[in-house]
């Protein structure tokens, strides 16, 4: 049985996981924990910690694994480069899964982002939408950038330098080599996500629709099984490594 500890239990995606874990027959809920919760003495003993926080909470819970050496898998977005930073560092001492979306169809749709954009890479306008729910604290979502960087990357372009958030008063004509994100922030809506390559005479959109957040709990136990099988000590992996993509 893997022994899983689930971070930021009380929140969305923490609910979804919990069920997750119970609803499974190789998986065990070692302990849930919540802000406030002691993190050392909850963490002792567990295989994996499941971490959907947010990026102050998830890097003080790695501290953690990594004196323990229990592995993780990271669902949180929103951090900045020196917090990425930080967790490659905690992952030179426990084996680390870091994603900002867990679910397969996305990582699916980031392989033929890779393929389209290589094909569009000249005459096209690249715009990544993005719509989630109301109470999301991070924007453009995790995945958006992410979509942005495997895009950004295809064609050969620097994400920092070419992306463009949001358009406000006399903008002028569009910069061919920009890449434009949107975000819509309202209701319920678990997360979607549209990368539009716009040229002359025709438009090509690449869309994820997520209707459940299942999706994202039964990812993160793929994530789980996959470091629990992991011999090695330490490690920082995507799903791409997960699902099999780089092999
Ligand atoms: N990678 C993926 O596939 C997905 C990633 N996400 C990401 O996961 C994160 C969480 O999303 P969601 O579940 O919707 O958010 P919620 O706000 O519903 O849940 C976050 C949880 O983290 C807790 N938390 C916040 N700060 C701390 C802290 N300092 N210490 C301990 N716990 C803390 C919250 O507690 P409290 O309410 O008491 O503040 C809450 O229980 C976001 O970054 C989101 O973008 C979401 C879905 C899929
Ligand atoms: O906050 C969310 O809900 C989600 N966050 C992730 C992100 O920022 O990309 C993944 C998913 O879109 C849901």
């Amino acid at each position: 049985m893997i022994r899983i500890a689930v971070m930021g239990a009380s929140g969305r995606m923490g609910k979804m996981l919990i069920e997750a874990v119970q609803a499974t027959d190789d998986c065990t809920l070692h302990v849930t924990l919540d802000k406030g919760d002691d993190v050392r003495a909850g963490l002792a003993g567990a295989d994996v910690m499941i971490d959907f926080t947010r990026p102050e909470a998830t890097l003080a819970h790695l501290a953690v694994c990594a004196d323990l050496g229990v592995k993780a898998v990271i669902g949180t977005t929103g951090f900045d480069d020196a917090q990425k930073a930080e967790i490659a560092r905690f992952a030179e001492r426990t084996a680390i899964v870091f994603a900002p979306n867990m679910s397969v169809g996305v990582n699916v749709v980031l392989k033929l982002l890779d393929m389209a954009a290589r094909a569009l890479a000249e005459g096209y306008d690249i715009e990544i939408v993005e719509a989630h729910h109301r109470m999301k604290v991070d924007a453009p979502s995790g995945t958006a950038l992410q979509m942005g960087q495997v895009v950004a990357d295809a064609v050969g372009r620097d994400l920092k330098s070419c992306a463009v958030y949001g358009r406000e008063g006399v903008t002028g004509a569009r910069d061919p080599s920009t890449i434009g994100f949107a975000t819509v922030r309202g209701g319920d809506i678990i997360g979607d996500h549209t990368v539009l390559f716009a040229g002359i005479g025709e438009r090509i959109e690449v869309s994820h629709k997520a209707t459940n957040r299942t999706i994202y709990a039964q990812g993160s136990l793929r994530c789980a099984r996959y470091l629990a099988s992991f011999t090695k000590g330490n490690g920082l992996f995507g799903m791409n490594d997960v699902l099999g993509f780089n092999t």
